[in-house]
């Protein structure tokens, strides 16, 4: 099976060493020789480690060559790569890629273009890392009904929360740090502000739940609001946030079903199992009827990791190639509608700065009661002449629970609204 490898930097290099190096065992494993036939690079004079007879600049060319039977796209990004592997798919060409930003907006057009020319598409490196996560979904659960797939599926912003967490190590040096190791986007604010983690929910929703999902169907926060207090704050509470990606099959009053994704920092119990998913590290939970809770774990970011589940998905395009078969197809029968994030059910952490007067608490409560928003804790201490007062609640529409905060934050008893986030898992 004849390669080409599209870019050559982080993951690519790790996927040219590998196949170069474990040459032999991937062959006996594929039952066909594993060959490069060329990569594509943006500069190839920059690329001496390489064997300058496979170099080119040209990935357009290399994607539809004779000599070419799978393309793996380590590039990055939506274009040229969509229009390059829409090229090669309709060529026949298999296609191996991490490209999850791609992947969450174009996997219609990609399929597709799979479909008609029979030709295999496999993207497992495009979330979390080296996890076998998309896999399972795609074939070990498409007997299942998924009803919930929750997780760390971002390992730069995992890196720095846990930094600042366990160091109270600044944002920005943190991050610094991250981009050396390899696992930041080539623009980290990818990472930062979450769209890296939407691109994932909706390959993860689109997968778990039958339905075409994007990354536009996300609601998206990141992490640039997450300042030290917040994380003094959760650590006094027992506490720690983490960035989560949340999709859910959501059942209303009258049965209807919809699929809601999100991703956002979440508090969460120190006693969770997400709590403890250091450093670059991933972890996703999926919830299923008959499997019941399902956890996956790894490394979500790096070259070699992620090269990993590069070669594996390499290793099922030629095992297929040698059986005559193909692999999974898309799979978005359901055709869920995408239930918008004011109507998905969350619970909220509120940490006030409120006057420490007779009254103040009943007015607070009012105000969730008037929203429709039942209380789940109530926490109160004396700072000073003012008292520091923390609300938990039950589950309640997302847009009531802004309101709620807006309605509060206006109050004449409230001096500051300290700290708002979503939570997740029970009450200490
Ligand atoms: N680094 C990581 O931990 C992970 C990365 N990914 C995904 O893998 C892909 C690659 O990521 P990295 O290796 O980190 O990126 P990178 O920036 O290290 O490498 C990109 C490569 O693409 C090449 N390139 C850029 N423009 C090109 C063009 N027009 N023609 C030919 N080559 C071109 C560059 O020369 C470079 O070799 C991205 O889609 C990323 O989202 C997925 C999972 C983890
Ligand atoms: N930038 C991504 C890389 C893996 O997908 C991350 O930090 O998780
Ligand atoms: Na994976």
């Amino acid at each position: 099976m004849r390669v080409a490898l599209l870019g050559c930097g982080t993951v690519g290099g790790e996927v040219a060493r590998l196949l170069t190096e474990q040459a032999d065992e991937l062959a006996a494993r594929a039952g066909t020789a594993v060959e490069l036939a060329g990569i594509a690079v943006r500069r190839p004079d920059k690329h001496p480690e390489l064997p300058p007879e496979l170099l080119t600049a040209d990935a357009e060319k290399l994607v539809t060559s004779d000599d070419v039977d799978v393309v793996v796209e380590l590039v990055g990004g939506i274009e040229p790569v969509r229009g390059w592997l829409v090229a090669a798919l309709k060529a026949g060409k298999s296609v191996v890629t991490a490209n999850k930003a791609l992947l969450a907006e174009h996997s219609a057009d990609l399929f597709e273009a799979a479909d008609a020319a029979g030709a295999d598409l496999y993207f497992e490196a495009a979330v979390a890392g080296a996890i076998p996560l998309l896999r399972p979904l795609r074939e070990s659960l498409a007997g299942d009904r998924i009803t919930r797939v929750m997780g760390i599926v971002n390992g730069t912003t995992n890196y720095i929360l846990s930094a600042m967490d366990s160091t109270g190590a600044g944002y920005a040096e943190t991050l610094d740090e991250a981009s050396r190791l390899g696992y930041a986007e080539a623009d980290p604010t990818a990472d930062v502000d979450g769209y890296d983690a939407a691109s994932k929910a909706a390959i993860l929703a689109s997968l778990a739940f039958h339905t075409r999902v994007t990354a536009s169907d996300v609601h998206r926060e990141g992490i640039a609001d997450v300042t030290a207090s917040d994380l003094a704050a959760a650590r006094g509470l027992g506490r720690t946030v983490k960035l989560l990606a949340i999709c859910e099959r959501v059942t209303d009053d009258d049965g209807v079903e919809s699929v809601s994704a999100r991703v956002h920092p979440v508090m969460i119990p120190r006693s969770h199992q997400l709590a403890g998913v250091g450093g670059a590290f991933n972890a996703v939970y999926v919830e299923a009827d008959a499997a019941g809770e399902l956890m996956f774990y790894g490394q979500g970011a790096g070259g070699a990791p992620t090269a990993s589940a590069v070669l594996g998905d390499l290793v099922a395009v030629a095992r297929n190639l040698v059986a005559g078969g193909r692999g999974p197809r898309e799979s978005a029968h359901a055709a869920l509608p995408v239930r918008p994030m004011g109507q998905t059910p969350t619970r909220y952490h509120v940490s006030l700065s409120v006057a420490d007067r007779a009254g103040v608490l009943a007015q607070v409560a009012q105000a969730f009661a008037g929203h429709g928003v039942s209380i789940a804790a109530v926490r109160q201490s004396d700072v000073g002449d003012r008292a520091s007062l923390v609300v938990v609640t039950h589950q309640a529409p997302d847009a009531a629970l802004q309101s709620t905060v807006d309605e509060i934050a206006k109050l004449d008893v409230v001096h500051e609204v300290v700290s708002v986030m979503r939570v997740e898992g029970e009450d200490q």
